[in-house]
């Protein structure tokens, strides 16, 4: 099965390496000339020589003509790239690679991808991962959802790697919202440990974020299980204890009142606020989230959100 991946930021980048192990691969990238002649992506994965493998290309339609296609841009981007490329894109197979909820409409990435272009068919690639160790080689464990089970064996098949090891499921829905909520508990969990709160303190912060994380599924109709599995609670552990996660060293800068790049990519701000709003609306009780979305907003310091935390009514666990 030819593979295109479609966005050539770090984790585009690496799976493309991963997947160029065994077979042709194209990656389609903003700036593709700088990258096809250094044969390395300099600005989002220095270090990382592009395999022999892997063609890159600036043109969106001739990436698109492979039959599956990955989308690694990120989440608040992703409605407006499959707008833009909807002609090349609608009737294809699209597995999303974006972790996150859209800030104006509360979906996750297979939902936008269904809204966007109706006739494609979607997946999502979620779970522990940084780009830096799939391009290395080093192991790594990801769920695929896509809803329809035999397109997910196919491309479970064809996205698997030496050392990129893929878990199925239906479960799509279950998938995306680990994937978006492990973010927002990261930065909890780094504005915690920035704070100088304590490791205690960050288990407290990463379990009470599962609870949310499983009520918000619940909520959704999602799997359990899905949510106790690679793209839910391994996401979560790897992103909250890990300084190479950008969410978790968002957390840090604000719990120690340093300045951050506003460049870098951190999807856990946007879906903090997406998932507050949905709370609201929908009379779902996540602190954590609401937390957050008042620190990225800049309505709460990190000593007042804990405050607010700590003083909540007793309750049953
Ligand atoms: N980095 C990681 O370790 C992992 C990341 N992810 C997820 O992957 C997704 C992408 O993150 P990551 O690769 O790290 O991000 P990066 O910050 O490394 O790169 C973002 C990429 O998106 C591209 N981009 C931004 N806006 C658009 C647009 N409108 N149209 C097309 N391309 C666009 C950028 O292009 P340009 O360079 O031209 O600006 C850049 O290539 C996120 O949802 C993240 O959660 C998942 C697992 C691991
Ligand atoms: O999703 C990731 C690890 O699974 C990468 O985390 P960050 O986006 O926080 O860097």
């Amino acid at each position: 099965m030819s593979i295109a991946v479609l966005g050539a930021g770090a984790f585009g980048t690496a799976l493309a390496i991963s997947l160029a192990g065994k077979g042709a691969v194209t990656l389609w990238a903003r700036d593709a000339q700088g990258m096809g002649q250094s044969r390395e992506n300099t600005a989002r994965l220095p270090g990382c020589p592009l395999p022999e493998g892997l063609f890159v290309t600036e043109d969106l339609a001739e990436a698109a003509k492979a039959q599956t296609l990955l989308a690694a841009v990120p989440m608040q981007k992703l409605r407006g790239f499959l707008r833009d490329h909807a002609a090349a894109l609608d009737g294809k197979t699209i597995v999303a690679c974006c972790k996150g909820i859209e800030l104006n409409t509360g979906l996750g990435p297979v939902a936008v991808i269904r809204e966007v272009l109706p006739h494609a068919t979607a997946a999502i690639l979620t779970g522990p991962s940084f780009a830096a160790d799939i391009a290395r080689g080093l192991p790594t464990a990801l769920t695929l959802a896509c809803a329809d089970k035999t397109t997910c064996a196919t491309l479970q098949q064809s996205l698997t790697t030496a050392n990129l090891r893929l878990y199925r499921t239906a479960d799509t829905v279950g998938a995306e919202l680990g994937g978006a909520l492990k973010n927002v508990v990261a930065i909890a969990c780094g504005a915690a440990i920035g704070a100088g709160l304590g490791e205690s303190a960050r288990a407290a912060v990463m379990t009470r974020g599962f609870a949310e994380m499983q009520r918000l599924a619940a909520h959704h109709h999602a799997d359990p299980v899905t949510l106790a599995g690679l793209s839910g609670f391994g996401d979560l552990t790897l992103t909250c204890t890990s300084t190479q996660s950008r969410n978790y060293r968002l957390g840090l800068a604000l719990g120690r009142g340093e300045p951050f790049d506003s460049a870098t990519t951190v999807e856990g701000a946007a879906t903090a606020r997406a998932v507050d709003a949905l709370a609201h609306d929908n009379g779902l009780d996540l602190p954590i989230t609401a937390a957050v979305a008042g620190l990225v907003e800049n309505r709460l310091d990190v000593a007042s959100a804990m405050k607010a935390l700590l003083t909540r009514p007793l309750k049953e666990e």
